[in-house]
């Protein structure tokens, strides 16, 4: 079974994807962009870079993921094991549409609905999908905006991408608040997988 963390930059994903270490042992925990492959380290230079060219940086994330999912997920479901990413293809549909959409240099007439076909054709859907849902002045303040993925501003139309995706796949996202308290969140996200996850 796949699970999936989304959430804008500060959401507070990676805090929720430690606390459930603990909770599935078992469990595969992973995340994109990767940081164990020359794929994840390619990502992070177009991150740092502010110039990159906006298609360009959607197949660096992309063969990431086509990496990440060879090399690790697929073998893992395979195995009939469970697998918790923090970021996934969602991250490209929302972040990458607004990119796109926001590119001087591609023009695209619906960028997301490009990202998603993109990834159609190879990818596997999550079971399940938590969506921590932050506003993005928070988002951005919680985030420290220290790169350019980060800014309030940007994060906006990325939270609006988020919103069409949810609101097409109403079934797989479970929309979890995450203005709340840590322990608050951490709560309603145990209970979301408790009731996914076979035998937890
Ligand atoms: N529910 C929360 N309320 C307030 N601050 C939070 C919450 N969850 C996480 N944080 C803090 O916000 C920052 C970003 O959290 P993090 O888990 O790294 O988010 P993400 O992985 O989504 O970018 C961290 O300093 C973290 O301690
Ligand atoms: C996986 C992925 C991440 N991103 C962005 C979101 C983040 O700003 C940045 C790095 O992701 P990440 O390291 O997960 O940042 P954070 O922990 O702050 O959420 O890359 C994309 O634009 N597209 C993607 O496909």
């Amino acid at each position: 079974m796949l699970v999936t963390l989304e959430g804008l930059d500060g959401s507070g994903k990676t805090t929720v994807w430690e606390a459930l270490r603990d909770d599935y042992p078992e469990a595969t925990f992973t995340r994109e962009p990767t940081n164990d492959s020359w794929y994840g380290d390619a990502v992070y230079r177009s991150i740092e870079d502010d110039d990159a060219d906006s298609l360009a940086e959607l197949f660096l994330y992309t063969a990431d993921h086509a990496d990440h999912l060879s090399r690790k997920i697929e073998p893992t479901l395979e195995r009939g094991e469970l697998v918790i990413s923090d970021r996934y293809s969602d991250s490209r549909f929302a972040y990458q549409g607004a990119t796109l959409a926001a590119s001087e240099r591609h023009e695209l007439e619906d960028p997301l609905e490009y990202v998603v076909d993109i990834h159609a054709p190879f990818s596997i859907e999550p079971d399940l999908t938590i969506y921590l849902d932050v506003d993005p002045e928070t988002a951005a303040e919680r985030a420290g905006a220290t790169n350019k993925f980060e800014r309030a501003e940007y994060l906006e139309s990325v939270s609006e991408n988020y919103e069409r995706l949810l609101e097409r796949d109403p079934e797989r996202f479970v929309r979890v608040d995450a203005s709340r308290k840590p322990d608050a969140v951490l709560e309603r996200v145990r209970e979301a997988l408790a009731g996914a996850i076979p035998d937890a």
